[in-house]
């Protein structure tokens, strides 16, 4: 890992972004291709989260904002499940009219909103009661993420949840499957970021203030970090 790091281009971008910044028709098809592709490999994982976190018992409204969600497949799959529960996502201005492609397509426009912004330099929309960060950390370095998850703490009503889905490292990192360990070295050269272990997570979500945080296995390789704000 310490070798691979030493590895790293000096100056990289995030691809996304790269794509999205420019006009360009090719780009833009590059950045509906690349939302396709994330759509086919969250369905899984976002077809396992209602069950991962009890949605379908909820008996009382409650949102649930999907940070940098992407094509919405979460969300979707997440609101599908429970009449109670309805969903901000919160995707960047030039991305906002694919969002709403997949949430129109899904027939959720009424319970699903788009929320324009940048998660660097804007607050996340307040009183959340889950806020859901998936393959969002493994993209950035460590202390954008730690700015990503106190305003994820910032945003969510006492009792809230703060969710990460990741393809996670195994806390004794040797345990590593070929999937995590694989996804980890694609990461280290493309973007600013890497896999994490569930017990990094952990730590950092519990410096936040967050409590009683868990580690649930999703799909395979998958899984959830989630923890509660203090009542
Ligand atoms: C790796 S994709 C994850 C998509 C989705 N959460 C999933 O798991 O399928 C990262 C997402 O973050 C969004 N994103 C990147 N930079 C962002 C920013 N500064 N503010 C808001 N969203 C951003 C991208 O548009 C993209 O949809």
């Amino acid at each position: 890992m310490k070798l691979l790091e030493c590895a790293r281009p000096q100056e990289k971008k995030d691809i996304m972004s790269e794509h999205l910044e420019q006009n360009d028709d090719e780009v833009a098809n590059n950045a509906r291709h690349f939302m396709n592709h994330m759509n086919s490999q969250s369905y899984c994982c976002a077809e396992s989260l209602p069950d991962a976190l009890g949605l379908r018992d909820l008996s009382e409204p409650k949102t649930l904002l999907d940070v940098g969600g992407g094509s919405a497949i979460y969300t979707i799959e997440a609101v599908k499940s429970n009449p109670n529960l309805s969903g901000v996502v919160f995707e960047l201005e030039n991305i906002k009219p694919l969002t709403e492609e997949f949430v129109e397509e899904a027939g959720l426009s009424d319970r699903i909103s788009v929320c324009p912004g940048d998660f660097f330099t804007e607050d996340f929309p307040k009183k959340m009661n889950y806020v859901l960060l998936s393959n969002i950390l493994h993209d950035w370095p460590d202390e954008t993420n730690l700015e990503l998850i106190e305003k994820s703490y910032n945003c969510l009503e006492p009792g809230g949840q703060v969710i990460i889905s990741e393809l996670l490292l195994d806390d004794d990192v040797k345990n590593s499957t070929s999937a995590s360990t694989s996804m980890n070295i694609i990461m280290l050269p493309y973007t600013k970021g890497r896999q994490y272990r569930p017990k990094e997570l952990k730590l950092r979500l519990e410096r936040l203030g967050f409590v009683n945080t868990r580690h649930i296995k999703l799909v395979d390789d998958y899984s959830l970090v989630v923890a509660t704000k203090p009542q």
